[in-house]
């Protein structure tokens, strides 16, 4: 074991509590701790959404209160073509993506891992909540965050075993109102810094506005299923399923939800009440499916899941086949929908997870994209 001081890690710092109080730890810890700040995103923009330029500066000044060296570096091409390129894709196929996912699988944890690699870094270190572990066998896996309600592995679950071998959460036991008086204590200069909230490209604007700046809109019917005219919509890339603010029908009896799209005709497909049987599916198929340990994983085999990010785990069972999983749920599930992730855990261990593909219910798809 090299020992502390011989041991460079990289910080990925993004001028927030979090990844302040990370590099505070790991300083403190012995290591020769660098912070790099990431920049993907052109906040000369004219909406001034972006708040790299501040974000930088606290960055600067969290270093010196540290004693620590700082970089920053320009992932914005990267972003643009693996993260913003598939974020606008999914919305024009009808779907609802989660750019979070995917920047943590293709700039956090693989280009910037790369940088840090290239800068001679033994390890990288972001503030996420989660932890890597080493199973009985030696074999590295990622668990929960401690803390329930910041646990971060639902974002992190494109990550292979290979690059957690690299990564260190210096978080992942803690607490949130810990890493706040951590911060506190010491003086750090974003001990107060609020948390960042929503997709960091869109910040607080209106994400209507942001989305028609980068793709046409084509309004459209809304429809029942059973082809009753309800009105019309926006543009099918402005719902998702489940919604129900912004549907402008009101009327008597029980609140219109967002059920389905059906991408040919163009229809946006309603209906009534929270409880509506058409917001319900009983399995799904999911893509792009990450495995953290994948020698661990059997053909079939029953885990929890969750389907999205403030949500508690539920009883599935998984069968694995040709790159996809076939995902059945003990009980039936609402708005599941579909480009987001489902991630899948056996107790506080994140086996990994994919993409939510299709959505079956009685064993038929059902027409959330047609
Ligand atoms: N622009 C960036 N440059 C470098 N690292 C970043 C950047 N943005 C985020 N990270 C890293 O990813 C981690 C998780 O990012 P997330 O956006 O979820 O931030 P957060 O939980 O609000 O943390 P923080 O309080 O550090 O901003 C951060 O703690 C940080 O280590």
């Amino acid at each position: 074991m090299k020992e502390n001081k011989n041991t460079r890690v990289v910080v990925g710092m993004s001028g927030g509590v979090d990844s302040s109080v990370a590099a505070l730890l790991l300083k403190e810890q012995g290591y020769d701790v660098v912070g790099i700040f990431m920049k993907n995103w052109d906040d000369t923009d004219e909406f001034g959404v972006c708040t790299a330029t501040e974000d930088f500066d606290d960055v600067v000044r969290v270093c010196n209160q540290l004693d620590i060296p700082y970089y920053s570096v320009n992932f914005e091409k990267q972003y643009w073509d693996k993260v913003f390129t598939y974020f606008l894709d999914e919305y024009k196929a009808g779907r609802t993506p989660n750019p979070d996912v995917m920047c943590n699988k293709e700039i956090k944890f693989k280009a910037f891992l790369d940088h840090a690699l290239s800068l001679g870094a033994d390890y990288l270190a972001t503030g996420h909540y989660a932890q890597v572990a080493r199973d009985e066998n030696g074999s590295i896996q990622m668990l929960r965050g401690a803390d329930d309600n910041k646990d971060q592995t639902y974002f992190l679950n494109q990550l292979s075993s290979d690059v957690l071998e690299k990564v260190m959460f210096p978080l992942g036991h803690l607490p949130k109102p810990e890493v706040r008086k951590i911060a506190a204590d010491y003086g750090l200069v974003t001990a107060a810094k609020k948390d960042s909230t929503g997709i960091c490209f869109i910040g607080e604007r209106n994400f209507k506005t942001f989305l028609s700046e980068y793709l046409p809109a084509q309004p459209g019917k809304m429809m029942t299923l059973d082809g009753i005219e309800k009105g019309n919509h926006d543009g099918l890339m402005y719902y998702t399923i489940g919604q129900r603010q912004g549907l402008g029908i009101g009327g008597s009896g029980d609140p219109w939800f967002v059920v389905g799209k059906n991408l040919e005709d163009n229809y946006l497909y309603v209906a009534q009440g929270y409880h509506n049987d058409y917001l319900y599916s009983d399995s799904l198929v999911a893509t792009d499916i990450n495995w953290v340990q994948p020698d661990q994983i059997e053909e079939t085999f029953t885990c929890t899941a969750k389907f999205r990010y403030r949500q508690k785990d539920s009883e599935v069972t998984v069968t694995v086949k040709d790159d996809k999983a076939y995902v059945a749920f003990k009980e039936s599930q609402r708005a599941i929908t579909p480009g987001q992730a489902v991630v899948f855990y056996q107790g506080d261990i994140c086996l990994g997870g994919g993409t939510i593909d299709e959505i079956i219910k009685d064993n038929k798809a059902l027409q959330y994209v047609g």
